[in-house]
């Protein structure tokens, strides 16, 4: 076996395997991926792709499968040309029981062959878009089935949810660690794969400016909002058992908090950036008590209402979920990072479903200057916002007070933006595509550490526990709505608000936004 080495051109020659080839996450998100990836050059003509699942198919099948997903769901289009003909003839596929050591070993003469025909030298990715119980056996099966004796590298791609809470991921990951080393096992959480959240290191690392005024002393909060308009879709069941706070705030949103607060890493290599992440993750402060969870989280299920018109069901209507279910829909808390920059500074966090908008922003919110001093009317005076919009919009808005023209000295907030999706919009690199670029070089920046999901879910597993131990329910808001009111409470007892999002609300702020007008 050679090691993990990263190859920061174009990915290795290499046989990727799809396990869960016929599920929805293969059709909407992996074989778009790769589509993208080989329009771009960056998969070479080495590779071949198996697709792998228990219903049978025939190679052109599921060519035809792999045909369709990428027409709707691609951002390049395949045409019947040879593009697309020299594409799916790397495509192959094989019916297989996860718990079928013997498929296994079929498996492996099949590899050997397309090893052969393409001259890949041995290095075997193994995606599981698969449901998480089957992580252990498929491991265990592809050592069994000898699936990890070829010359090359190995690395195993798993999506989460990575347990549902610390005991169970910690089974999971010895499962898997019995077969896998750490180095080659890259843990999907995809919002570390948006352009954005990759650019905050960048944001904060490469400005003179930002690094020193980045914390206590002059960060005011951070705020941070990923909110849906989507209900739980047809996902209930799943849904039903995790809940946001498993769902969203184990994975997605402490990441996107950790990357605020890390301090800056020795070096960008990925053990560096990881290590300063764990400990940011490690310093959050944990609530366990009733009365540490009632006063710093909200949790909310949305009720019927509307949403641009159009009327919505509430969420214990929805199919597969049960009608009396506490399973909570929004997730908001005041964090706090217990560290010496940002001892005290508060971290607003909320996500939910059937919101009034698509968002994802974080706004950092600076301390005002103390404009009594030098500015008559110091309602004028709004603090410095920076905010980095993740998704769907893509950009940075730095907004700044400046003199509004005219005879008085009157002062108005302005924005400076950079609009990245107005510029380089629909080929932004999707987040599917650009991790799974990575895992074939072996990158392992973007992918979630053992320690990192450990130190998560020690984080998120007291939360629940509150809420399960003192029968602490989720408080109503109607579909369409910012959540129960709650929300606003936590942040107006601290004299702030939210922010608002996409530029919603204008009469919050002056939003002065070149995308927005
Ligand atoms: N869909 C999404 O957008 C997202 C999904 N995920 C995660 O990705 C994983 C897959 O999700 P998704 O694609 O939605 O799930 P689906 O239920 O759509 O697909 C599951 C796949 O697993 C295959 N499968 C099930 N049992 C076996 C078995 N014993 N042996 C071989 N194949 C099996 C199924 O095929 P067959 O029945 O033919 O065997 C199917 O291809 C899950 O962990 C999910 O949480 C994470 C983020 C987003
Ligand atoms: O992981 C998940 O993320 C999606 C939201 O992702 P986005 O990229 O569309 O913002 C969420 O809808 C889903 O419930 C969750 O499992």
């Amino acid at each position: 076996m050679t090691d993990n080495k990263i190859d920061s051109v174009s990915a290795p020659a290499a046989v990727y395997f799809i396990f869960g080839a016929t599920g929805d996450l293969a059709r909407r998100k992996l074989f778009p991926a790769l589509y993208s990836l080989y329009r771009e050059g960056k998969l070479g003509e080495r590779f071949a792709v198996v697709g792998l699942a228990r219903r049978p198919r025939t190679n052109e099948q599921f060519r035809d499968d792999v045909f369709s997903s990428i027409g709707e769901f691609c951002r390049y289009k395949p045409g019947e040309n040879e593009v697309w003909s020299a594409f799916s003839d790397h495509f192959t596929y094989l019916s297989l029981d996860t718990g079928n050591v013997d498929a296994f070993k079929q498996l492996k003469e099949h590899t050997e062959q397309l090893e052969a025909a393409y001259g890949i030298p041995g290095n075997r990715l193994f995606y599981l878009a698969l449901a998480p119980e089957l992580f252990g056996s498929v491991s265990r099966n592809l050592r069994d089935g000898g699936m990890l004796e070829s010359s090359g590298w190995h690395r195993l791609v798993i999506e989460k949810p990575f347990g549902y809470d610390y005991p169970s991921a910690e089974k999971l990951n010895e499962e898997i660690r019995h077969v896998f080393r750490e180095d080659e096992v890259f843990r999907i959480d995809h919002y570390l794969g948006k352009e954005m959240v990759q650019n905050i290191e960048v944001i904060r690392f490469a400005n003179a400016f930002f690094e020193p005024l980045w914390n206590k002393n002059h960060i005011a909060n951070v705020q941070i909002t990923l909110s849906e308009t989507v209900g739980v879709e047809d996902r209930g069941a799943y849904y039903n058992k995790s809940g946001a706070l498993r769902d969203m705030v184990q994975n997605h949103m402490l990441q996107m908090l950790t990357m605020i607060a890390m301090e800056p890493p020795g070096r960008l290599d990925p053990e560096s950036i990881r290590d300063e992440k764990v400990k940011v993750l490690r310093s959050v402060r944990r609530y366990a008590s009733e009365e540490e969870v009632r006063d710093h989280i909200v949790r909310g299920q949305y009720s019927s209402g509307s949403l641009k018109g159009k009327a919505l069901k509430g969420y214990r209507e929805e199919d597969n979920v049960d009608p009396e279910s506490v399973t909570e829909t929004f997730f908001a808390a005041k964090l706090f990072v217990e560290n010496f920059r940002w001892a005290g500074v508060p971290f607003y966090v909320r996500t939910g479903k059937r919101l009034p908008v698509k968002s994802t922003e974080i706004v950092v919110e600076f301390k005002n200057v103390p404009g009594n001093v030098l500015f008559a009317r110091k309602q004028d005076l709004q603090p410095n916002l920076l905010v980095i919009r993740v998704n769907p919009m893509e950009g940075i808005y730095f907004r700044i007070n400046a003199k509004a023209p005219g005879n008085d000295m009157k002062i108005q907030p302005v924005a400076m933006e950079f609009c990245q999706s107005c510029q380089v919009g629909i080929n932004t690199p999707e987040a599917y595509e650009r991790l799974l670029f990575d895992a074939a070089r072996g990158e392992g920046t973007y992918f979630t550490r053992w320690d990192e999901l450990a130190a998560a879910w020690k984080i998120v597993d007291p939360i629940a526990a509150a809420w399960r131990d003192y029968a602490i329910a989720p408080d109503e808001y109607p579909a369409g709505s910012w959540g129960p009111e709650k929300a606003e409470r936590i942040l107006s007892d601290d004299g702030y608000h939210w922010w608002p999002v996409n530029g919603q609300d204008e009469d919050h702020v002056v939003w002065v936004s070149n995308t927005d007008k």
